[in-house]
């Protein structure tokens, strides 16, 4: 990926005619594994936090992820690397798409083996601010066999299923593909992001 004013240009033009695309060099491999070694590390020392669904928050068999969220003034170094590098794509995205995005909200999160999420919409039903999501794979070495796809729907109910490669930055609609989180025989690790417009009020 070069340097220039353009160098997202082939990620504009992808989301504008598909809805979605995977973006195989957002930072360095030198990058990807600081992140991946402190996600595998805040895992193994505990400090995620099982996933929740809904406004509610409450714990669900929906999806088996736990998480650590992002936070402005606390982002370790390789966290603060990932974010201005997604700000960077937002607002490539705001200037080619006019997507209005006006920020971005990140997480890591690790599946253990035999966890999933079911076929969901990543937009909340009181709340449109979610435009774009963005799943960024932290999984040196994955197989196929492996399992673990991201699997998204599209239109015409055909779909593709998206494997967690390490360096691989998923993106899509939020409101417009419905997707799943298919379970894995290893652990599966990733950031997942959401770029957000100023919210309009509730939509029911
Ligand atoms: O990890 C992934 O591939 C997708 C996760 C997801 O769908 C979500 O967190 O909403
Ligand atoms: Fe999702």
């Amino acid at each position: 990926m070069n340097t220039g004013s353009n160098e997202f240009s082939s990620v504009t033009n992808a989301l504008a005619i598909d809805g979605w695309c995977v973006v195989p060099d957002l930072l360095s491999s030198a990058q990807t594994q600081a992140l991946a070694a402190e996600c595998r590390a805040m895992h193994e020392a505990q400090q995620l936090t099982p996933a929740r669904v809904g406004a509610a928050r409450t714990a669900t068999p929906l999806r088996g992820d736990s998480t650590h969220w992002f936070q402005t003034g606390t982002r370790s170094a390789p966290q603060q690397v990932f974010t201005d590098r997604l700000d960077a794509l937002r607002i490539a995205l705001n200037r080619e798409l006019m997507l209005g995005l006006v920020e971005c909200e990140s997480h890591y999160a690790v599946y253990p083996p035999g966890a999933g999420y079911t076929r969901h919409i990543d937009r909340l039903r009181d709340s449109d601010a979610r435009v774009v999501s963005a799943v960024f794979y932290l999984n040196e070495g994955w197989q196929e066999a492996d399992g673990g796809a991201l699997r998204l729907y599209l239109d015409g109910g055909s779909h593709r299923d998206i494997y967690p490669h390490a360096g691989n930055l998923l993106l899509f609609l939020s409101a417009q593909f419905e997707h799943e989180v298919l379970p894995a025989t290893r652990d599966r690790m990733s950031i997942a992001c959401w770029m957000r417009q100023r919210m309009s009020g509730p939509v029911f």
